[in-house]
C-alpha cells in the first residue's frame, strides 16, 4: 500500500544555509509519526514544502502516491494542515469557519454542514457549532483546527507543535485526540520538540539541524527516548 506521505532525498537551503539535508521518511497509512526537533531543526521548513509555501526544488515528496510537483491539486487535496499560528478568526462561530473552509475545498453548503457536524463530533465539539472561537478554551480552539483541517476528508494531518501555549491536561488531550483519529483511517505527521508526548508505538523520526538522524518505531530507540535523543543530537540536558 502507498505511504500516506513519503519524503524523499529533500534539501532546501535558505540563500546559503541549508536548512533541510537529504531528508528521506514515511509516514504510513493510519499511523501515528511524530516528528521530534528542537527549535530550529527544520520541521516548519519540512512542512512549508509538503504543503508548498515553498517550492521544493530537489528530491520528491508524495502524498498518498501523488507527486507534488506533478500533481499538486490532487496531492494537497489529501492533505489537512494544523498550522502553528490559529487559522481560525476567532470573530466567527466554528460554523462559519468550517463553512468558510469547506467552500476553499469547492464543498457546496449543504455538504458543508453535514461535514462540520461530522468533524466536530470527531474532535468533541459537538455542542460548540455556533459558538465563537473566541468563547472557546485554548484546548477546545486546537481541537477546532483539528476540525477545520480533516473537513475535506484528507489523508493526512501535518500538525506542527499544535500543542504549544497548552496546559498540560489540555495538550494531553490534543494529543490523544490526534492519535485516536489515526485509527479512523487518517495518518498524523506531528512535529513537536516535547518528548513526552511520543508513545512506544508511535513512528519516530528524529530531526535534528536539518538531518534525519532516527527513523523507526519510538520504542525501538529503547526505554530512555530523552537520554536516547541527547546521544543523537549531542544536546545538552
Ligand atoms: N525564511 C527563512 N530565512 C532564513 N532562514 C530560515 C528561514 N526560515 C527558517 N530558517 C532557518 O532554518 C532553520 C530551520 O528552521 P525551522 O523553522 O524549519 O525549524 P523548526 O524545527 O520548525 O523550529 P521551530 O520549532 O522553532 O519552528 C533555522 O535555523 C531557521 O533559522
Amino acid at each position: 500500500m502507498t505511504d500516506a506521505l513519503s519524503i524523499q532525498n529533500v534539501s532546501h537551503s535558505f540563500g546559503r544555509f541549508q536548512a533541510l539535508k537529504d531528508v528521506t521518511l514515511n509516514v504510513p497509512r493510519g499511523g501515528f509519526t511524530a516528528l521530534l526537533g528542537v527549535n530550529g531543526a527544520g520541521k516548519t521548513t519540512l512542512f512549508s514544502l509538503i504543503t508548498r509555501l515553498y517550492d521544493n526544488a530537489s528530491g520528491r515528496i508524495e502524498v498518498a502516491g501523488h507527486d507534488l510537483r506533478r500533481q499538486p491539486g490532487a496531492a494537497l487535496a489529501r492533505l489537512g494542515v494544523v498550522f502553528q499560528s490559529r487559522a481560525l478568526d476567532a470573530d466567527l462561530t466554528v460554523a462559519q469557519n468550517l463553512a468558510y473552509h469547506a467552500a476553499l475545498h469547492g464543498i457546496g453548503r449543504r455538504e458543508a454542514r453535514a461535514r462540520s457536524l461530522e468533524v466536530l463530533a470527531q474532535v468533541g465539539l459537538s455542542d460548540r457549532l455556533d459558538a465563537k472561537v473566541s468563547a472557546l478554551s485554548g484546548g477546545q480552539q486546537r481541537r477546532a483546527e483539528i476540525a477545520r483541517a480533516l473537513i475535506h476528508r484528507p489523508q493526512i494531518l501535518l500538525l506542527d507543535e499544535a500543542t504549544v501555549g497548552l496546559d498540560v491536561k489540555s495538550r494531553a488531550e490534543v494529543v490523544a485526540l490526534t492519535r485516536s483519529l489515526t485509527t479512523t483511517g487518517v495518518s498524523a505527521l506531528w512535529a513537536t520538540h516535547i518528548l513526552d508526548e511520543i508513545r512506544p508505538d508511535d513512528g519516530l523520526v528524529i530531526l535534528h539541524k536539518g538531518q534525519v538522524l532516527a527513523d523507526g518505531r519510538a520504542g525501538d530507540l529503547g526505554c530512555d527516548l530523552t537520554a536516547k535523543f541527547l546521544q543523537l543530537t549531542g544536546e545538552q540536558a
